[in-house]
C-alpha cells in the first residue's frame, strides 16, 4: 500500500479531452462547475439527468460506469435542501445520500476512475464546533439535530473516501462546502436555503406591493455564504492541486447574521417594506464559519464578495425564473 497522503501523480488540467463525469449537472453545484470546466476547455463531459440514471439504483449505476469509464468524477449529486426540508424529511436525507454516494464512489474505484472528488457539507461539524471551524473539528461533539440525517450519510462519505484511499491507495478527496447561493438555486418557498427563499419572497412582495415579508427565526444565527462559481472554482482546484487523506473547508471567511443577509437581499431587490420574525421556526446551527486555511495555503481563495454575487443571482432570477 502507497502513503495514502500522496499527491497524485496524475495532472486533472492536463488533458482537456479527459472523461469527467458530472454528477447532477443540472444543479446549483453541478451546473457550476460544467460552466467551469467547458470554460476551460475541457471536452468530454459526460452527464446524465436524474430521469436518464437514477444514482440510488445499483445496477444501473454499475452498467453506467462499465460503459462509460470515465478518468474522473465530480460527485455534485444529493438530496439537498434548506433547514425545514432537512427537518421535515430525515428518511429521505439520510437514505437518498447514503445511497447515492456508496454506489457512486464504490463503481468509480472498481471501473478504474483516476480521481473522484465528493462534496459535503459544513454541517457535518458539530453544532457547538470551535470558530472559525478546522477540519479537524470533526467527530468531536453532538451535531445539530435539523440537520443530523443528513450529516451523518456526509460524514460517511467523507470517510468511505478516506477507506477506499487507506486500503486501496485510491485518489478520492473531499470537499466540504460552506452555505453556496448562485444561478441554478432552488427558489422553493420552504424546502430551499434562506438565500433564494428570501430572494424569492422579497421579490414576490415588491411585485404585490406588499408591506411585510415573514423571516424564519430570530435573525441571530451566523451563516457562510459562497458563491457558487467561486466553488466551482475551488472544485477544479481541488481536482488539479489537492490529493490526501484530509477533507478540505471551502469557504468565503466572511459570515453574516441572517438579520444582516436579509437587509442585504431586501435592498438588492428593492423591496421597501419591513420585515416580520416569525421565532416559531427553528434557527438551526447558532454559528459555522469555517476554517478554510488550508485550501488557502495550496494557493485558492474566493473571488466574489456577498454583495456582487446577490446582485448576480436576482439578475439570473429574473431572467429565469420569473419568466
Ligand atoms: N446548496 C448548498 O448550499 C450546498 C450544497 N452542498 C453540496 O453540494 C452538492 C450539490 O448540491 P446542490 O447543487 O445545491 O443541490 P441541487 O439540489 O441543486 O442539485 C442536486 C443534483 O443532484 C441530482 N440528483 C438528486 N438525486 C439524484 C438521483 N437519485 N439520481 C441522480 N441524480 C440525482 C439532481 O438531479 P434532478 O434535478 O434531476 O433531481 C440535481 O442535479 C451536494 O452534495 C450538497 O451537499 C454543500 C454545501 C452547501
Ligand atoms: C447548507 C446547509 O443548509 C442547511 O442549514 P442552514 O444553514 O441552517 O440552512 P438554511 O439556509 O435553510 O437556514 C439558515 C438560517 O436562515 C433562517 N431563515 C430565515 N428565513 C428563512 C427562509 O425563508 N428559508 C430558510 N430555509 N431559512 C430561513 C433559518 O431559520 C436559519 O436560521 C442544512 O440543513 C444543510 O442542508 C446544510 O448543509
Amino acid at each position: 500500500m502507497g502513503d495514502p497522503s500522496n499527491g497524485s501523480a496524475l495532472s486533472f488540467f492536463s488533458d482537456k479531452s479527459a472523461k469527467i463525469f458530472v454528477a447532477g449537472h443540472r444543479g446549483l453545484v453541478g451546473s457550476a462547475i460544467v460552466r467551469k470546466l467547458r470554460h476551460l476547455g475541457f471536452t468530454n463531459l459526460v452527464l446524465r439527468t436524474h430521469l436518464e440514471l437514477d444514482l440510488t439504483r445499483q445496477n444501473d449505476v454499475e452498467s453506467f460506469f462499465a460503459t462509460e469509464k470515465p478518468r474522473f468524477v465530480i460527485l455534485a449529486a444529493a438530496k439537498v435542501g434548506g433547514i425545514h426540508a432537512n427537518n421535515t424529511y430525515p428518511a429521505d436525507f439520510i437514505s437518498i445520500n447514503l445511497q447515492i454516494q456508496t454506489n457512486v464512489i464504490d463503481s468509480s474505484y472498481r471501473h478504474g476512475v483516476s480521481k473522484l472528488l465528493f462534496l459535503g457539507s459544513s454541517c457535518i461539524y458539530p453544532k457547538f464546533a470551535p470558530q472559525p471551524i478546522p477540519e479537524d473539528a470533526l467527530l468531536t461533539g453532538p451535531l445539530e439535530p435539523t440537520n443530523e440525517w443528513y450529516a451523518v450519510a456526509k460524514i460517511a462519505g467523507i470517510k468511505m473516501c478516506q477507506a477506499y484511499r487507506i486500503q486501496y491507495n485510491w485518489d478520492a478527496i473531499s470537499g466540504m462546502p460552506t452555505n453556496l447561493y448562485g444561478p441554478n438555486d432552488n427558489f422553493h418557498p420552504e424546502n430551499s436555503h434562506v438565500l433564494p427563499a428570501l430572494m424569492r419572497r422579497f421579490h414576490k412582495a415588491k411585485v404585490k406591493g406588499a408591506k411585510e415579508v415573514v423571516v424564519w427565526g430570530t435573525g441571530s444565527p451566523l451563516r457562510e455564504f459562497l458563491h457558487v462559481d467561486d466553488l466551482a472554482d475551488a472544485v477544479v482546484f481541488m481536482m488539479e492541486s489537492y490529493s490526501g487523506l484530509g477533507h478540505m473547508n471551502v469557504g468565503s471567511g466572511k459570515e453574516v447574521s441572517i438579520k444582516e443577509l436579509a437587509e442585504l437581499v431586501k435592498d438588492v431587490v428593492g423591496f421597501e417594506g419591513k420585515l416580520v420574525w416569525d421565532t416559531s421556526k427553528p434557527d438551526g446551527t447558532p454559528r459555522k464559519l469555517m476554517d478554510s486555511s488550508k485550501l488557502a495555503a495550496l494557493g485558492w481563495t474566493p473571488k466574489i464578495s456577498l454583495r456582487d454575487g446577490l446582485v448576480d443571482t436576482y439578475k439570473w432570477y429574473l431572467q429565469h425564473v420569473e419568466q
